[in-house]
This record gives C-alpha cells, sequence and structure tokens, in this order.
C-alpha cells in the first residue's frame, strides 16, 4: 500500500490551495478527485453563474436602463450560444490554469478517481483509469463539498428536473422556468433567466424570499423581481409534478389557504445542498457526521478521528468559496507552523450577485433585536445616494447595525449595484474597530458609493 504525509479528498476551493501548500512544506501529498479540478466554484458554482449573471446584465442595461439613461437601443438580440460559450471558455481557463498550478507542485500527486475510506486511516481510490488501489497517510483531509439536493416530491422522477449543474448546460432559454426554493440559487438563476427572456416562477416555502435576512430585505427583493416580471410565490410548498404533453409539467403546490397549479416547461431545483458523504465510507471510521450528513468538525476543524480534518462546505455551516479558503489557512498553518486557529466568530461575508446584489456582514438587525444588544441601525435608501442617482442604479438601501455603547459596526446589508463592494468597506472597518462616527466624518473620494458612508451613518445624527 503507497504512503503518503497527506491524503487530500476533493480537488475543492480548500483542497487545491491545502495540498499545494502541505507539498511545498515537503510533505508527500496524494490529492483525489472524482469529477474536475477546482470543483464546484470554478465547475458548477461561483465562476460560470457569474459570468452568466453578467451576460444578463447587458440584456438589462440593453433592454431596460439604456432608456432612462437616454440611449435608444431600438432592438437587441440575446445569443444564447455565445453566452454559453463565454462561459464555457471562462470556466476551462480557470480549470487548466488550477491544474497547471498542481501539476507544477513537487511531491503532489494528482489522482483522478473517487475515494472512500477503508479504516481510519486507509481509503480506497476507485481510479478514473479502472484500477483500485488503497493509501495511507499520516494527515487525511476530507474537502468532498456539495451537490444539489434532490427534493422528494411526487412525480420529481417522472420530471426531467435541472439542478444548479444541469442548469449550467442548457442549449436554449427555458420558455417558462419555474424555481423551487427563493434562497441564493433560486434567485440568481430567476433573475439571470428573467433576463435571458424566459417566464420565470419562484416557489418560496417561507413566508419570503431570503428567510434568513431582514423583512426589509426581503420585501425590497421581491419587489425589484416583481418589477422584473418574475412571479414570487411565497409560503408554498410544491407537493406534485406531471408531465403534461410532449414539452409541458403541471407542477401543484399548497399555499397557505389552497391548492395551486402551474404549467411550465421546465424546473430547477434550488432547495439547498446536500453534502458529499454518502458514498464516503465513513462507516468505516470514527469520524461522526449530522442527520444531514456534514461532517462533525471541532472548532480547529478536527474530526472525531485525530490526524483526519475536514473543510469547506463538507462540515455544514456558511457554504462560501471565501470560507472553504479560509479553512485551508487554518489546517496548513496547524499542520505546517503547529499554530492552532479557531474558526470559531471570524466574520462570515458574502455576496448575493443578483442585480442589485445584496452585499452582507455580522448580523442582521432581527439578530441584534433577538440578541438583546443594545444597538441603532443606520439607513439610507439608494435613491437618496448621489452615485446611484448618477447611474440611474437607485434600488435598494444601505443598512448598518451598530452597537449603541461602543459605536462599532455588528453589521451590514447593502443592497445595491456594487452592493458587495460596499459592504466590504465596512467589513474592513469591523476589522480595524473603527467606530461608525470615525466613518461618519472620513473623508471618501467623490462621488464613489463608498462616499455615502457619510450619509448613512448621518441618519444616526441625533
Ligand atoms: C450555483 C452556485 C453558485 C455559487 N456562487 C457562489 C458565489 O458567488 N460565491 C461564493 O462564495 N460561493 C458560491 N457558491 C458556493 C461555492 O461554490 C462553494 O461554497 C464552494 O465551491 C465550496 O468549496 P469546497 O472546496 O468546500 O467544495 P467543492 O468546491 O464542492 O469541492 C469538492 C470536490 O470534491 C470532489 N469529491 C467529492 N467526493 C469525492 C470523493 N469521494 N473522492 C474524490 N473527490 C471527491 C468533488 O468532485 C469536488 O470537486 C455557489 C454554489 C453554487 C452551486
Ligand atoms: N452568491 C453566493 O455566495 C452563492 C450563490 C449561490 C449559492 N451559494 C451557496 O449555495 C448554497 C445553496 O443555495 P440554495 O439557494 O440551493 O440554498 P438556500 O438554503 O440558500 O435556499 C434554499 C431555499 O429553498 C427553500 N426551500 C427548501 N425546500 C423547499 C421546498 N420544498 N419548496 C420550496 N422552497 C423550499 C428554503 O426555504 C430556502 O429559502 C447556499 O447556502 C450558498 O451558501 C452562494
Amino acid at each position: 500500500m503507497k504512503e503518503f504525509d497527506a491524503i487530500v479528498i476533493g480537488a475543492g476551493q480548500a483542497g487545491i490551495p491545502l495540498a499545494k501548500k502541505l507539498a511545498k512544506s515537503g510533505m508527500s501529498v496524494a490529492l483525489i478527485e472524482k469529477r474536475f479540478v477546482g470543483g464546484t466554484c470554478i465547475n458548477d458554482g461561483c465562476t460560470p453563474t457569474k459570468a452568466l449573471v453578467a451576460s444578463a446584465r447587458m440584456a438589462y442595461l440593453a433592454g431596460t436602463l439604456s432608456e432612462e439613461l437616454g440611449v435608444d437601443i431600438p432592438s437587441y438580440k440575446l445569443n444564447f450560444e455565445r453566452v454559453m460559450a463565454r462561459k464555457n471558455k471562462i470556466v476551462g481557463q480557470f480549470r487548466a490554469g488550477s491544474i497547471k498550478g498542481l501539476e507544477a507542485t513537487e511531491n503532489l500527486t494528482l489522482i483522478y478517481g473517487e475515494a472512500k475510506f477503508v479504516s481510519d486511516k486507509v481509503v480506497a481510490i476507485n481510479s478514473s483509469t479502472g484500477d483500485v488501489y488503497e493509501l495511507t497517510a499520516k494527515y487525511i483531509l476530507i474537502n468532498t463539498g456539495c451537490s444539489p439536493t434532490v427534493t422528494k416530491i411526487e412525480g420529481i422522477h417522472e420530471i426531467k428536473y435541472l439542478t444548479s449543474t444541469s442548469i449550467l448546460e442548457l442549449d436554449e432559454v427555458p420558455e417558462h422556468l419555474l424555481i423551487v426554493g427563493g434562497g441564493y440559487i433560486g434567485l440568481e438563476f430567476g433573475q439571470m433567466f428573467g433576463r435571458f427572456g424566459a417566464k420565470v416562477t419562484i416557489i418560496e416555502h417561507s413566508d419570503r424570499l431570503l428567510p434568513h435576512e431582514d423583512e426589509d430585505v426581503c420585501g425590497v427583493m421581491t419587489d425589484i423581481f416583481k418589477e422584473e416580471g418574475i412571479e414570487v410565490i411565497t409560503q408554498s410548498k410544491v407537493t406534485k409534478f406531471e408531465k403534461y404533453g410532449a414539452d409541458r409539467i403541471r407542477v401543484t403546490f399548497t399555499t397557505s389557504d389552497d391548492v395551486q397549479t402551474r404549467m411550465c416547461t421546465h424546473v430547477l431545483l434550488a432547495s439547498g445542498r446536500s453534502p458529499q458523504t454518502g458514498n464516503l465510507g465513513l462507516e468505516n471510521t470514527a469520524v461522526t457526521a449530522d442527520d444531514a450528513g456534514f461532517i462533525k468538525v471541532d472548532d480547529y476543524l478536527q474530526t472525531a478521528v485525530p490526524n483526519v480534518f475536514a473543510l469547506g462546505d463538507v462540515k455544514g455551516g456558511p457554504a462560501f468559496t471565501h470560507i472553504s479558503y479560509n479553512d485551508h489557512l487554518i489546517i496548513a498553518d496547524h499542520l505546517i507552523h503547529g499554530k492552532k486557529e479557531s474558526i470559531k466568530g471570524r466574520l462570515v461575508p458574502y455576496c448575493m450577485f443578483t442585480d442589485p446584489q445584496i452585499g452582507r456582514i455580522g448580523i442582521t438587525e432581527e439578530q441584534a433585536i433577538a440578541s438583546g444588544v443594545a444597538h441603532l441601525v443606520a439607513h439610507i435608501p439608494m435613491r437618496n445616494v448621489a452615485r446611484a442617482i448618477e447611474t440611474g442604479e437607485t434600488r435598494g438601501f444601505m443598512k448598518a447595525v451598530v452597537d449603541k455603547n461602543t459605536g462599532l459596526i455588528l453589521g451590514a446589508t447593502i443592497i445595491g449595484e456594487q452592493g458587495g463592494e460596499i459592504m466590504t468597506v465596512l467589513q474592513m472597518a469591523m476589522m480595524g474597530n473603527i467606530t461608525y462616527s470615525q466613518i461618519r466624518f472620513a473623508i471618501f473620494a467623490h462621488p464613489l458609493y463608498a462616499e455615502s458612508l457619510n450619509n448613512l451613518f448621518m441618519s444616526l445624527d441625533a
């Protein structure tokens, strides 16, 4: 049996940089990938969707915003084939760059195949060439990520449903796309395909879209989606899918007070993601997982087995590329430099790439109320932001939750064209313990969106 210092299972956003760092430190490392190097982010997540969001925004600018800006664009035509080809090219470029970086790393062996634990210390590889063999290592790092959840709904296997992965392979824009789930994936794809010309219906189980955000955030986003012609149905549970004729699907759902149906041509399941641990052989180890299959780790990402760690989406919690990346830094510091850093209390920024974006950091207003912390809420609508007025991007608002006693920023939500970037300015303030009144009177270049952080905190003036 071949022995390594470390085996990394999954070439995702944590696995790749970790394998490289461990190998560069002198360890012999095997990196096992069952599908594509780059994992979800590069192949089926961030990279392709943000490339498509850019094309959808161009359609919006040409079809809608141009008129307000006084530029007549009499007609425009979406070339979906080119849109998808551009997306594929970018994905190919990113994936090839990652492979090149791995291949150039000494002490690192990249193996294409599926890994399965045989015991706490031994992993069997079912390689893409058909060979099956076993490897062992001092350290085993699990970075197997998640895949789309296929919700158990009557008739689901009778229809050709789409997931966030398969929708990226469509060769034409659906006539009517019905989306189950009003979270990140539902909203990013919903707006994108609406802008590509599809009729879009979003059905969300909770009483609002984005149920984890404040009510005013959900309200504004719902208004924006409706304004763009998207049908938003909340507090409703899809109960049945039926094939109808050659190319239609009838969807039945229960609302708070009745049962309704919609006819559509395509269904996208966007109701969450499940950990890829089902075939990982965890039953042959002492590694523990929760009921949904997420691997249980301590604050140092250590599983129940010493020297077996889990990083990224597979351990549950916030599922973002930058969190997976941060996980790898924590483990690399631990294994290479003996420095134990904890994931407890780390800041988790995120951005939903709808248009306008939602940039988020720290606690929400509802969380501040629930925690009982004495707080103030600063708020300014984008229609009062100079830059937004000048660019015609006045949808959304800026909001920050501030500690009433210390003046420190506890959280922020920015709904705006550059919402993610503006949120990051406040994230930096939080990292540097800068108070809201310092920002209130700081000099920012005029007329940036960030300049309006002066005005945001002016709303707290007594
Ligand atoms: C549509 C979509 C859009 C997204 N957009 C964003 C965004 O804009 N910003 C953001 O921060 N996040 C976004 N995310 C989330 C982000 O993609 C994930 O949080 C991130 O990719 C997780 O990285 P990871 O390294 O934990 O796992 P992954 O990237 O999923 O990597 C896991 C890897 O392990 C491999 N693997 C699994 N099991 C085995 C096995 N047994 N043997 C060998 N290999 C195995 C898989 O094939 C995969 O390559 C998006 C996700 C989706 C689906
Ligand atoms: N911009 C980004 O950072 C980005 C973009 C896309 C995805 N992601 C990541 O991918 C993860 C998965 O995204 P997602 O949108 O699939 O999950 P999600 O958890 O964000 O949203 C799923 C939504 O579906 C609803 N739902 C669940 N079951 C339902 C049902 N049967 N009928 C109707 N509604 C139902 C939930 O109430 C929830 O609002 C996210 O948690 C996020 O971490 C991030």
